[in-house]
């Protein structure tokens, strides 16, 4: 996979360099481009926003430095263009499996009040563009957002992370919250790991594992459990 990443803040993609995508880019299983947005401004004061048509608070970001950059990084097309905006989609691990079957990405990283609307337009004359939304609260910018979505992207690719079965067991893979953790020392500060966890008993272990997540979903994200499949649970469920 390819991600290139445009923005007036390249510095604050830095952790694109750091731990297992850093790894991921070391083994070539990920190449990655940052590139500053005003590279494609032409004044001497490297401009890349003005007022907003239509009046309103801020300044919006100016579309000539955007087609420019979208044309040296995607002249044929061949990515998808990936834009973060409070306006978007709400980004998830459905979408984040939808993003790392993608061969390239473009994340246009916006700041202001947002990034004039005709470039989103005209690039999807020539590919995909997906408008995302981390959540319900307000950021300053979407290079933060870039750097939530590359990390859940990156952490599917193949060959990323050792051991694939914490992808098929973590939260958010198949409907609900996982089950709390333990590690050495068996008792800590006065609180024992549950005794089970050192039973032995791997079917017993997976049915306590399996109790727990069904009931802190049920406690923490209701939402969860109700959108599961019923044929997921199975009557031992249905009793907890
Ligand atoms: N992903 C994600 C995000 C973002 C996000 C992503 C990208 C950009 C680019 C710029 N900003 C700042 C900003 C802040 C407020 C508004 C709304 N204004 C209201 C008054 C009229 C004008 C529009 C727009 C732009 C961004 C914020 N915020 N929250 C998420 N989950």
């Amino acid at each position: 996979m390819r991600i290139d990443v445009v923005t007036i803040f390249p510095e604050y993609l830095g952790p694109l360099d750091l731990s297992l995508i850093g790894k991921a880019r070391d083994s070539g299983l990920l190449d990655v481009g940052v590139h500053d947005l005003r590279e494609w401004t032409h004044d001497v004061h490297r401009t890349v926003d003005d007022t907003p048509y239509g009046g309103g608070p801020g300044m919006v970001m100016r579309p000539e430095p955007w087609g420019e950059a979208l044309d040296a990084l995607a002249p044929e097309g061949g990515a998808r263009l990936v834009v973060p905006t409070p306006a978007g989609q709400v980004f998830s691990q459905a979408m984040a499996h939808e993003l790392a079957a993608e061969p390239r990405l473009i994340f246009a990283c916006g700041r202001y009040e947002g990034i004039d609307q005709r470039v989103l337009d005209h690039a999807a004359s020539r590919m995909p563009v997906t408008e995302v939304s981390l959540g319900d609260y307000v950021l300053f910018g979407g290079e933060v957002a870039v750097l939530v979505m590359c990390e859940a992207i990156v952490r599917l690719l193949p060959g990323v992370l050792g051991n694939a079965d914490s992808l098929a067991e973590e939260s958010h893979a198949n409907g609900v919250l996982e089950a709390p953790v333990f590690t050495k020392p068996p008792e800590w500060r006065g609180h024992p790991v549950p005794e089970i966890l050192r039973s032995g008993d791997h079917g017993r272990i997976a049915r306590w594992r399996r109790d727990e997540a069904l009931l802190r979903t049920a406690q923490r994200r209701p939402d969860l459990l109700a959108a599961l499949d019923p044929g997921i649970l199975d009557k031992r469920d249905v009793a907890l």
